[in-house]
C-alpha cells in the first residue's frame, strides 16, 4: 500500500485554512496555492539522494552534501494543477515540466483526458504529479496511468486537499505512488465536491466561476 503523508506543519495548516475561506479572492488564492505547493514539495523531496562534494569555504576546504543530480519532472493536471507549478520550480528550478489535461464530466464525475505533453525522457525522471484536489481520485488515477504508459516509474502525487475516497482509489490502482497532501478531509458531497474542501480550485484560481 502506498504511503500517504499528511503535512501537519503549522505554516501549511495556516495557509490551507486561508484558502478554504470563501472570501479569499483570486489574487490571494493564487499566491497561497503557490506557497503551499512549495512547502509540500519541501516534504515530498525529503528523500532526494545526496552526494558528498568538495567545497572551499572562506575558512578551509571541506566536503559537504549536494544533490546527486536526480532528474525531476513536475507534471500539473490541468487546469488547477498549473497553480502549483511556479512554487515548485522556485525550489527545483532545473525540473522539466509536462502537462496532462483532464476535466471531470460534471454529471458522471468521470475524468476526460484532453491533452498530454511530457518531457521526452520522462521514463528517466522522478515525477511530481500535482493537482490541488483529490476528490473521487478518477483524475489522479488516469493521470498516473498516462505517465506510466509513457514509461514513468517513480511518481509522487502532491495535493492540497484530499478526500479519503480519492486516496483509497489511488492506493488501490497505484500502490507504488506516494501521496503528499496538506489535508485529508471528511469526504465527498453528492456533487463530488470535497467536504469541507475549498470549492472548485480551478475556478477559484482562474476566476472562471
Ligand atoms: O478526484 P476527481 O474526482 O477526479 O476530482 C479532482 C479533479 O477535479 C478538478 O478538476 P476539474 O475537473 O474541475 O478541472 P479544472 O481543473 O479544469 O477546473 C481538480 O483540479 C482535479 O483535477
Ligand atoms: O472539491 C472539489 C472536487 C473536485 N474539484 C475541485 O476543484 N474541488
Ligand atoms: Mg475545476
Amino acid at each position: 500500500m502506498s504511503e500517504v503523508i499528511e503535512v501537519k506543519h503549522p505554516l501549511v495548516q495556516h495557509k490551507l485554512t486561508m484558502i478554504r475561506n470563501e472570501a479569499v479572492g483570486t489574487k490571494d488564492f493564487r499566491t497561497l496555492v503557490d506557497e503551499l505547493a512549495m512547502l509540500l514539495t519541501y516534504e515530498a523531496s525529503a528523500d532526494l539522494p545526496l552526494e558528498t562534494v568538495p567545497v572551499k569555504t572562506p575558512v578551509q576546504e571541506t566536503k559537504a552534501a549536494s544533490l546527486a543530480g536526480k532528474k525531476l519532472a513536475v507534471v500539473p493536471i490541468l487546469r488547477a494543477g498549473l497553480g502549483m507549478v511556479d512554487g515548485i520550480l522556485q525550489l527545483i528550478p532545473a525540473a522539466k515540466v509536462g502537462h496532462i489535461g483532464m476535466y471531470r464530466n460534471e454529471a458522471t464525475l468521470e475524468p476526460v483526458e484532453y491533452f498530454v505533453k511530457l518531457p521526452e525522457d520522462i521514463a528517466q525522471r522522478e515525477v511530481l504529479l500535482v493537482d490541488p484536489m483529490l476528490a473521487t481520485g478518477g483524475s489522479a488515477k488516469d493521470a498516473i496511468s498516462a505517465l506510466k504508459l509513457r514509461g514513468a516509474t517513480q511518481i509522487k502525487l502532491i495535493t492540497l486537499v484530499s478526500a479519503p475516497e480519492g486516496i483509497q482509489a489511488v492506493q488501490e490502482a497505484h500502490p507504488d505512488v506516494t501521496i503528499v497532501t496538506a489535508s485529508i478531509d471528511e469526504g465527498l458531497n453528492d456533487e463530488g465536491y470535497i467536504v469541507p474542501g475549498l470549492g472548485d480550485a480551478g475556478d477559484r484560481l482562474f476566476g472562471t466561476h
